[in-house]
């Protein structure tokens, strides 16, 4: 897990800065193709032992070309110097651009307490009063991780981030070498647009009053 403090540092990524991850993601892509259509070229009738042979690497080079976006090192995320925390009408407070953020860029990750169901079964006796509390799912879904964001000197400016339909942001689950939620503009915001992403149908059953999209 990252240092959870909220993030003030005064580095401001480059645009498009997601750009990197979609070009190792075709490159390894291509790389898994080459590699399979060597192998299916070989000479010979007997076509099912190479492709049988190139079939773990090709899934390792599809896995990597998977797992390359989120997993590699990413600009630095947005800080105060890049957005500011308003009030959001109807909301609460909300995140917004204070300077011209580009369609890909990343943003931030959501940072907050890890916990397993038993941690969190302990802090909340009802999940409708978890408002931070994020799950990331394993493999297969068979095992959860929680992320609570409802601490502000345990987590990061992503606790701010309100739902939104269709939102500004896009999530991107990371499973590897860590599980967490990360997020990039969904497409260009102008200064005073808010970040939002789409908490999902689930979290708002039982709070569909509230609702503001
Ligand atoms: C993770 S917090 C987001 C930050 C929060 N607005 C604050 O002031 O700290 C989630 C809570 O924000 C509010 N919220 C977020 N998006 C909303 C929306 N689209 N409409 C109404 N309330 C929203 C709800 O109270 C929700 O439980």
């Amino acid at each position: 897990m990252q240092p959870l403090s909220t993030n003030r540092a005064t580095v401001s990524p480059p645009a498009g800065a997601d750009q990197p991850f979609i070009a190792a993601r075709f490159a390894c892509l291509a790389l898994a193709t080459v590699c399979f259509s060597a192998a299916a070229g070989l000479e010979g009738s007997k076509m099912g032992q190479p492709l049988v042979a190139a079939l773990p690497g090709t899934l390792a080079a599809a896995a990597l070309a998977y797992r390359a976006k989120p997993a590699l090192a990413l600009t630095p995320p947005l800080t105060l110097d890049d957005v500011s925390i308003k009030e959001a009408p109807g909301k609460g407070e909300g995140l917004f651009a204070r300077r011209r953020i580009e369609k890909g860029e990343f943003v931030m990750d959501y940072l907050g307490e890890e916990m397993d169901d038993a941690a969190v079964n302990e802090r909340y006796r009802d999940l409708i009063e978890a408002r931070y509390l994020l799950g990331l799912r394993g493999p297969l879904g068979l095992d959860q991780t929680w992320v609570d964001a409802v601490n502000p000197e345990k987590s990061n400016l992503g606790r701010y981030i309100n739902h939104g339909r269709p939102a500004s942001l896009r999530k991107v689950r990371q499973r590897f070498p860590d599980r967490r939620l990360r997020f990039f503009a969904a497409r260009d915001l102008e200064v005073g647009d808010e970040l939002t992403f789409d908490y999902g149908d689930d979290y708002w059953l039982g709070r569909e009053n509230e609702l503001r999209e």
